[in-house]
């Protein structure tokens, strides 16, 4: 008996021309009054990026028009972003070649830039999220998430690091943890951690979905891991070719403690961010990554694409396919496109 998209119909249209579908897009007033999906700045979460240093803003070449902000002038950027109602930033540090080790130890170390950062940002603006990433790859020189050993991603000794550093983040007064490493194990290990520690209260965001992408590049330019990386990250990110896989690592992780999951990239993964919001109802978030941006800037730049509409429909995709929210580094240009529109 038919498809699943007839089981679901509420009504049967009747035959043209009774039924003329075109009726309801026929004015503005009337395509608004019909529409099935909203977005809004409550929906954004703005990733930035910190430097070393002060009065620093420099662009990142491969994501024109995102900069990386030393931390008073993220200060600024961050009460910008909370003037105009984005309810969180994410945060991720561009680490200096010489503080990268093999044992990561910049990760977990209390006083680094993204805790100082989070310090400072929370003192300032406190009615604004703060996501850290938990993942060793700033920090690691061989630019992976986990820690290496003779070539191989060691999955239980990166746990340990893993621990240290959202011990680290929490304590520095992040909000939200980003396990974005996807070691196996790690979203117990962390809830675990923050239990014991009186960080009941630290929401975690789990990388659940995160595939190997070729959309990661420009991130990599603006973190500086570009240059430490060797290889790909095939052995422990997802194959983007997997559904069914996502899905179980999203189970997985909402198992171990997770409040929240991710599906990352977002675009060429919608049919994930679907199935994760009809089959799971978890609150789940796209990524909508570096490279993205880049797309959607660099076509924007060149005069192919009208930049307001792409970076409008693009956020709305998201929504339409179920996510409570989405990462984007067009966030505080949406919000701003928004108040211009009121
Ligand atoms: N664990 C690191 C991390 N956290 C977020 C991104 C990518 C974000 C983006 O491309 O915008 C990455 C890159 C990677 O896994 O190599």
């Amino acid at each position: 008996m038919g498809n699943k998209i007839e089981n679901l119909m509420p009504f049967e249209t009747a035959p043209f021309p009774m039924s003329r579908p075109r009726r309801l897009r026929q004015s503005d007033w009337m395509r608004r009054l019909i529409s099935e999906t909203q977005l809004s700045v409550n929906d954004l979460i703005w990733p930035l990026f910190i430097t070393e240093g002060t009065n620093v803003k420099e662009e990142i070449p491969s994501m024109p028009g995102v900069y990386r902000y030393s931390i008073d002038l993220a200060l600024e950027a961050v009460n910008e972003a909370a003037n105009l109602d984005i309810p969180m930033v994410a945060l991720f540090p561009h680490t200096d070649a010489a503080l990268k080790t093999p044992s990561c130890d910049e990760a977990f170390n209390p006083d680094n830039l993204v805790s100082r950062a989070t310090r400072a940002i929370k003192a300032a603006i406190p009615d604004i999220g703060v996501m850290l990433d938990v993942a060793l790859d700033p920090y690691n020189s061989d630019g992976h998430d986990g820690i290496v050993r003779d070539g191989q991603i060691l999955n239980d000794e990166t746990l340990f690091a893993l621990e240290k550093q959202a011990l680290a983040h929490a304590e520095a007064g992040a909000d939200v943890l980003g396990p974005s490493d996807m070691m196996d194990g790690r979203i117990a290990v962390i809830r675990q951690a923050l239990e014991q520690n009186e960080f009941q209260n630290v929401s975690i965001m789990a990388y659940s979905a995160k595939f190997a992408s070729a959309f990661y590049g420009p991130f990599r330019d603006a973190v500086g891991a570009s240059g430490a990386l060797k290889g790909d990250k095939k052995t422990y990110q997802l194959d983007p070719a997997n559904s069914r896989e996502a899905i179980q690592m999203v189970a997985r992780d909402l198992a171990e403690g997770a409040d929240m999951v991710m599906v990352k990239p977002g675009m060429p993964y919608l049919d994930i961010c679907q199935r994760v919001n009809t089959e799971i109802g978890a609150p789940c978030f796209a990524y909508q990554v570096s490279g993205e941006y880049a797309m959607i800037a660099g076509a924007a730049d060149n005069g192919w694409i009208d930049r307001n509409k792409a970076i409008t429909e693009s956020l709305l995709a998201f929504k339409r396919a179920g996510c409570s929210g989405i990462l984007t580094y067009f966030a505080v240009e949406f919000a701003n496109m928004q108040e211009d529109f009121l």
